[in-house]
């Protein structure tokens, strides 16, 4: 392959700045994923995830930006004018002509493949850097499958081996090698329809896994599955990207798909990174309200003084301490149900901090009471009860007012309580349990 070096690249790994117009819709996304590590790219629907998986298989071109893959240049849109776009490339991936209704299982990639280089796609570019999408050492994952209906288990392995111009029977060994690795050796006969969803993914791992990728891309790999076979595969998914010595990349929606499989997550949002970091420190410091919603904690943003955190939004009730009040928690709680003239709504918490900053509880956090409590913690409002539902052995209940919240309290509180919507209850967080940290 013509190797191209890429200016500021990194060697080793992935180092991608993923640039694409698609409509309405623009993603600009840099990527880098060092050998061996699982980066997770997580995000709400329409957030830009696959279309990050389509550019970096060369199923999506870029418009500006870089990829590259251990020092070679994938894709570098140069200057000319009038760049071919990979849209009937990639819409054989997605679209409806070739999915086959009776299996479900749609158009393999590398049919897609084959398609876009039909269509004259990949020698498209004239002065730019780009390689076809069967020439890129990638193994790609989609979420259903996308096995060859009319090819059995082992050839669908076989396949990867095959065109890496192995023989036939050296791909049928690596073949029937990893079938035994993902636990089905007994079933290399069988076609797709003829295996279930968890076998299915599997198979569609190996086969990704046998052409010895440089880079594997994971799109949603347990999303098909019930909760039991997704709990199994996960675990052998993570057995397999460990043994991976190459970057890899799963997009899920699920956190807990995220956490259990990536060394690193990257938070998308509207085309964009707006965080990243180990599942520790995403977890412990959200930024957006999509992440705070995703691990369970109410976010606010505002700006510290001292212990105080004065929150944005046009906020109307005074919680707690209002400003000038002590800031050692000694001073007499002070909560005020307020309308919008008086001022926007303070948290108090325990660390001190200044500037721009984030105050986040987690709903178990948040204690409620028919009546204000005598001696409250610092935090203390009035709210009215919009929604309530189980949430796993407790209650979640939805808290509307001047500060919307989620609160987490036992089935027994609640019948006492008697929360149902329209209640209305006095809220309490104590200011320990308020985390503060730098927007
Ligand atoms: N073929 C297309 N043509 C134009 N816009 C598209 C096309 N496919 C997707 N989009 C738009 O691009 C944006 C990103 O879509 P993408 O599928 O990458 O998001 P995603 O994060 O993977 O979402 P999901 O989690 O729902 O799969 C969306 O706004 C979507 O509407």
């Amino acid at each position: 392959m013509n190797a191209a070096a890429d200016p500021g690249g990194q060697a080793a790994g992935l180092d991608a700045h993923l640039v694409v117009d698609r409509g309405g819709f623009r993603l600009d996304l840099r990527l880098h994923v060092a050998p061996g590590e699982t980066v997770a790219l997580l995000g709400p629907n329409g957030a830009g995830k696959t279309t990050a998986l389509r550019a970096l298989a060369g199923l999506e071109q870029l418009s500006d930006g870089h990829i590259a893959l251990n020092g070679e240049v994938l894709d570098r849109p140069g200057s000319q004018p009038g760049r071919m776009r990979a849209a009937r490339s990639g819409s054989q991936i997605d679209g409806p002509p070739n999915d086959n209704p009776d299996t479900g299982v749609r158009q393999p990639f590398s049919d897609a493949f084959e398609q876009g280089r039909a269509d004259g796609v990949a020698g498209g570019r004239r002065g730019d850097r780009w390689v076809p999408p069967e020439e890129r050492r990638i193994g790609v994952v989609f979420q259903d499958y996308l096995l060859f209906p009319h090819l059995t288990a082992a050839d669908n392995i076989a396949f990867g081996p095959r065109r890496r111009g192995l023989g036939r029977a050296e791909s049928r060994a690596i073949a029937a090698e990893w079938l035994e690795r993902v636990g089905l050796q007994e079933f290399g006969k069988r076609r797709p329809k003829q295996l279930s969803g968890g076998q299915a993914q599997r198979v569609a791992l190996a086969r990704a896994l046998a052409s010895e990728p440089a880079l594997l891309l994971l799109d949603e790999p347990l999303a098909a599955l019930d909760a039991r076979t997704r709990l199994d595969t996960r675990a052998e998914l993570h057995r397999h990207l460990t043994g991976h010595t190459g970057p890899a990349i799963v997009v899920t929606h699920d956190p807990v798909d995220a956490l259990m499989l990536a060394d690193r997550l990257v938070v998308v949002e509207d085309g964009r990174a707006v965080q990243e970091g180990d599942a520790e420190s995403v977890t412990a410091r959200p930024r957006t309200d999509y992440i705070a919603r995703l691990v369970g904690l109410n976010l606010y943003r505002g700006v510290a003084e001292g212990n105080q955190v004065v929150l944005d939004g046009g906020l109307s009730v005074a919680a707690a301490a209002g400003p000038g009040r002590g800031d050692d928690g000694s001073g007499p709680a002070t909560a005020v149900a307020a309308g919008p003239a008086e001022g926007p709504m303070v948290l108090v918490a325990a660390d001190p901090l200044s500037g721009p900053a984030f105050a986040a509880f987690p709903p178990s956090a948040v204690a409620l009471y028919p009546e204000r409590p005598e001696g409250s913690p610092r935090n203390t409002w009035r709210a009215t009860v919009s929604g309530v539902h189980r949430h796993g052995d407790n209650v979640r209940v939805q808290l509307d007012g001047p500060l919307k919240a989620a609160a987490d309290v036992t089935p027994a509180a609640a019948a006492q309580l008697r929360l149902e919507p329209g209640r209305g209850v006095w809220a309490t967080v104590k200011a320990s349990e308020i985390r503060t940290y730098p927007a």
